[in-house]
């Protein structure tokens, strides 16, 4: 086996210089034959490797199995020190079992594709290239522990992302590793088998990428270890920032990228970082459901997830009824009514922010009103209870008043029945109720409402009929519900990723703040916002978090250069820089019946390459009408609404604000009129839909074509 490795780990300055008689074409084939060599013996290797775990997992079932039935043959014999003891070593033989079997899962991976890329590197103090592998994972050869393929996240492999041939270093740990690159090779590796190889002087191939972006779209999130790009390598490797902020266009691979990032940290922080330290604020569970296998194809446990709706149901559960988000969003989608924008917009500031938490907390300083407390015959001075409440000013209003209530309780049940007196739960209730009466308000919705009690602020508070608050109060009242009491937070969290950034309003973030004291990577995309009255820029972000580092991606790899053009048409981004891969011109096609047009779009789907074909309508009702329509033709396709918690492939059909970071092969989006996409609103969803087409775009429309599709007067089609 040794000597294997050895053969394989071949010193590459002797493969570049090939003897001066030799053709071209040997050489090529001389390497090609030391590839196939090299590959065949890493196999070999992860082969061995295999059986050695199956082996090891059989061992590790049968102990624990051995050690269950001994323990409870002899359970009634055995003293408690004893009983402790075997659970310790039944738990132990049980987390060997589990390392074996996660071990085999990457091996099972690396048997697949053991590597993808390969850079030969002469480090200044020595005198020859070596070659290293890069694969998903680490894999050495178990008798010298020589590493023969090195994991994407190690830190020599940042060489490959990083560098093009010429001078080259990596931050080893124990310094700075200067040299030269000698070449650089990329492979594609299926089944064991090498598919195809470059040679590549320059950054990750454009034809590897240009391969990999013109695949069909899966029905999941895949990863992109082999072709991550210099710019993205930055954001993955970015170890220093507590807050990363990523602003990047559509398609720019931002949530991927943010994904990778989390793989590299838990591989970097192993000993202090586990994927149970970190979450990820995701815009809604199909977005989850589509980016599950990322971690898992990367070796890592999937990490949990959280949405604002859940956040929210948490805090108010009990407290009143609320809009969602989706909610607000069909709402304004039908009406924008000119108040409730206007209601948007204001708690949509950071001065709003500042403005509310002066107000709640100047409360307890202008509001508390000190009295004396009698229960029984006995009493604590006005006095007494002001040096108690004052006692502690950095905590929240009504964890305070508590404070008083216990102790003034304490005090006084002491007092009674040091007299020989009787004390009870009522005492204890009545107690509480004279603290109670000394602040005004009863909880946190009743602070939050009188902060609308300001003439400058009437108007500005709007309940939904009795006990349902608009979307856009619920995380004000959240937020004065943490400002006024001591809330649980999410302490053991020490990583948190918040994708569709823009979609967040600083109140929101004021609230993130609050629950998650830890690391953050903040990413999204101002133009894919899904309602501009409370959308976030990227400076009022910046703003919320000063100290965060700030990285922009412009290159957009999703779609094709006609889609992203025409995109672009939409809403202009000047920073937006398209891949050069080409497909068919979008089509806006003008027909008096949009269902049969469409279901010759999906016929014609079905008889092509394509695997997935997206439906986006504006919104859900429109979309469900469509579903109908088309699923009484026959057309077999899945309906995805607010309630969906799993995304599949084929036919989908939604609305724009539920694709958000979803992408298809093709996509349609239907009623492209000037009565349907009208507003900036419209515009908004109009752009998110057009972005989520990888190869083939397609727009129907039945009468006036909207406003902001009017540059494709010369090419409709009917
Ligand atoms: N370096 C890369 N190599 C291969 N594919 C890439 C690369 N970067 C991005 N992609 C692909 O581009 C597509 C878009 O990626 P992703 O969904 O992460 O982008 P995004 O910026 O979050 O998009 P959006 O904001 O529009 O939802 C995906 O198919 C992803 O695999």
């Amino acid at each position: 086996m040794i000597a294997r490795i050895h053969y394989s780990n071949v010193r590459v300055d002797s493969l570049r210089e090939p003897e001066p008689e030799m053709a071209l074409t040997d050489v090529r084939t001389q390497d090609e034959e030391q590839e196939r060599e090299h590959l065949a013996a890493t196999l070999r290797l992860l082969t061995e490797e295999l059986e050695q775990l199956n082996g090891s997992i059989d061992k590790s079932a049968r102990t624990i199995k051995e050690q269950k039935e001994h323990m409870w043959t002899y359970w009634r014999d055995m003293d408690s020190a004893e009983k402790a003891s075997f659970r310790t070593e039944i738990n132990l033989s049980v987390l060997q079992g589990d390392h074996a079997v996660r071990r085999r899962q990457r091996i099972a991976r690396l048997l697949e594709s053991p590597y993808f890329g390969r850079v030969d590197f002469r480090r200044s103090d020595d005198d020859a290239a070596r070659a290293y592998y890069i694969g998903v994972h680490n894999l050495s050869e178990p008798g010298t522990q020589e590493i023969v393929v090195h994991d994407w996240r190690a830190p020599v492999s940042s060489l490959y992302y990083d560098f093009e041939s010429g001078e080259a270093r990596f931050e080893a740990p124990k310094g700075t590793v200067h040299g030269e690159i000698t070449g650089k090779r990329q492979y594609k590796i299926q089944g064991g088998r090498l598919e195809f190889m470059f040679e590549s002087a320059l950054n990750i191939g454009d034809d590897v990428l240009q391969r990999e972006l013109g695949r069909s779209a899966d029905d999941k999130m895949k990863n992109i270890v082999a072709t991550i790009q210099r710019e993205q390598n930055a954001v993955i490797r970015n170890e220093t920032a507590d807050v990363l902020i990523l602003q990047g266009v559509a398609g720019s691979g931002k949530t991927s990228i943010a994904l990778h990032r989390v793989a590299f940290l838990l591989y970097r922080f192993k000993d202090t970082l586990s994927s149970d330290n970190v979450m990820i604020l995701s815009p809604n569970k199909v977005f989850g459901d589509y980016i599950a296998d990322v971690l898992p194809e990367l070796g890592e446990e999937q990490i949990k997830e959280i949405d604002f709706d859940r956040i929210a149901g948490r805090f108010l559960a009990k407290v009143t009824g609320y809009e969602t988000f989706s909610e607000q969003v069909v709402k304004l989608l039908d009406h924008a009514d000119e108040a409730a924008a206007q209601r948007m917009r204001y708690k949509a500031t950071p001065e709003f922010v500042s403005c509310l938490d002066a107000w709640v907390t100047s409360r307890a300083d202008e509001e508390f009103l000190a009295a004396d407390i009698e229960s029984k015959g006995t009493r604590l001075t006005a006095e007494w209870v002001a040096d108690m409440f004052h006692e502690s000013p950095g905590l929240p209003v009504f964890t305070r008043l508590d404070r008083v209530a216990n102790s003034a309780v304490h005090l006084l049940k002491h007092k009674v029945v040091d007299r020989g007196g009787k004390w009870t739960a009522a005492d204890t209730a009545r107690v509480r109720k004279q603290v109670d009466a000394m602040f005004p308000y009863r909880d946190a919705y009743a602070v939050y409402k009188a902060f609308y009690d300001d003439p400058d602020r009437r108007g500005l508070f709007k309940p939904l009929g009795r006990k349902r608050i608009e979307y856009t109060d619920v995380f004000p009242l959240i937020y004065t519900m943490i400002r006024t009491a001591r809330q649980d937070t999410y302490g053991h969290i020490r990583h948190l990723l918040i994708d569709e950034m823009q979609d967040y309003t600083p109140v929101q973030y004021a609230v993130v703040r609050e629950l998650f004291s830890c690391k953050m990577t903040i990413l999204g995309d101002a133009n894919q916002s899904v309602n501009p009255f409370s959308s976030s820029s990227l400076p009022t972000i910046r703003n919320i978090f000063p100290e965060a580092d700030c990285l922009e991606l412009c290159m957009s790899y999703r779609s094709t250069t006609e889609i992203t053009e025409f995109a672009q048409n939409i809403s202009r981004n000047d920073k937006f820089v398209p891949i050069e891969r080409h497909g068919p011109p979008p089509q806006v096609i003008a027909c008096t019946d949009q269902t049969a047009r469409i279901l010759k779009l999906i016929e014609e789907h079905e008889n092509s390459d394509h695997r997935s074909l997206g439906i986006i309508c504006k919104t859900v009702a429109q979309a469900e009408k469509l579903y109908g329509a088309l699923s009484k033709a026959g057309v077999g396709l899945t309906f995805i609404d607010y309630d969906s918690t799993a995304f599949a492939g084929g036919v989908i059909i939604t609305s724009a604000h539920i694709s958000k970071g979803l992408e298809f092969d093709e996509v349609v989006v239907p009623d492209v009129d000037d009565t349907n996409y009208a507003t900036e609103i419209d515009r908004c969803m109009l752009y998110i839909a057009c972005t989520r087409a990888m190869h083939e775009l397609h727009l129907t429309l039945a009468g006036p074509v909207s406003r902001f599709l009017e540059f494709t007067s010369q090419s409709r089609v009917a």
